[in-house]
């Protein structure tokens, strides 16, 4: 089939720079010569030139399924390669008020579990969850008044900021907003991208996104990428995202 379009001298016909490559390329790999029978039968099938390009046109299409099948499975080769050598990882931060639930969502996202009995963060916690290939170490920062001075020195050369908000407690939300505002404007932390968690949204009168969004004043952060999600430690909502994005900004290990 390969041999309709060849000359007499039994190479292929260059009836386009494509054709001749392709029949070149088997011309080498099987080492076939056309036998005179077959050059009479292809000699009626080189006087149509419309015959020629259909087998042409048919030899190509199925080379390229052929290759995209071939690449398609490299590339997951290569993938499967990828996640066994190149680890990722990142380093994170996990700020907020005291009672935001920050300690609740470590625990969340390293094993699923829920506690209602938390004790109060003193300093901080840190604590490194695996997620597939990436390494995720958190630093679980205390948010009473008098821990909120370290905040800066342990957001410096995190790959992201994670802000927790108590969706639900709007008599702190001032406050909450004035700490996040103070924070992002040390130079030490410019760029570093901000993930804004507002959560319980189990409670009765939590905010929405938008309000949050609102009151915390998110739109007039523009020197840094921000993101939103509304979340519940308790139910495990949005977690699946929270864990997305946080795979989505970790690098290679170095
Ligand atoms: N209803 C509800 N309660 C939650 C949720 N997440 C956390 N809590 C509760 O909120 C309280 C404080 O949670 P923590 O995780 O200790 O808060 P924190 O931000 O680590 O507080 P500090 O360590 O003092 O800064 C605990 O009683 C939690 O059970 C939630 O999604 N819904
Ligand atoms: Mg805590």
């Amino acid at each position: 089939m390969f041999y309709d379009c060849v000359l007499s001298n039994g190479y292929p016909i260059a009836s386009s720079a494509r054709s001749l490559h392709a029949a070149r390329c088997i011309d080498s790999s099987f080492n076939v010569r056309p036998t005179r029978a077959t050059l009479a039968s292809h000699k009626a099938a080189q006087l149509s030139l419309v015959h020629g390009n259909q087998f042409e046109e048919e030899f190509t299409s199925q080379t390229s399924i052929f290759t995209g099948l071939f690449m398609g499975l490299w590339e997951a080769f290569l993938n499967w390669l990828r996640s066994l050598f190149f680890k990722q990882e990142m380093e994170l931060s996990l700020i907020g008020l005291q009672n935001a639930g920050k300690t609740s969502l470590v625990n969340v996202v390293a094993t699923g579990g829920y506690s209602e009995d938390m004790i109060p963060t003193v300093g901080f916690n840190m604590r490194k969850v695996t997620k597939g290939n990436v390494t995720i170490k958190l630093w679980d920062l205390g948010g009473q008044p008098r821990f909120r001075s370290m905040w800066e020195r342990y957001c410096r050369a995190v790959s992201a900021i994670v802000y927790v908000v108590d969706a639900a407690d709007q008599d702190n939300l001032s406050i909450s907003k004035s700490e996040l505002h103070d924070l992002l404007s040390k130079p030490s932390l410019s760029g570093i991208p901000l993930l804004v968690l507002g959560n319980k949204i189990d409670k009765e009168g939590a905010l929405s996104k938008q309000a949050l969004t609102d009151q915390m004043d998110l739109k007039s952060i523009t020197d840094r990428e921000v993101c939103c999600y509304m979340i519940s430690c308790k139910n495990s909502t949005n977690i699946d995202s929270v864990i997305d994005w946080l795979i989505k900004h970790s690098k290679s290990k170095s």
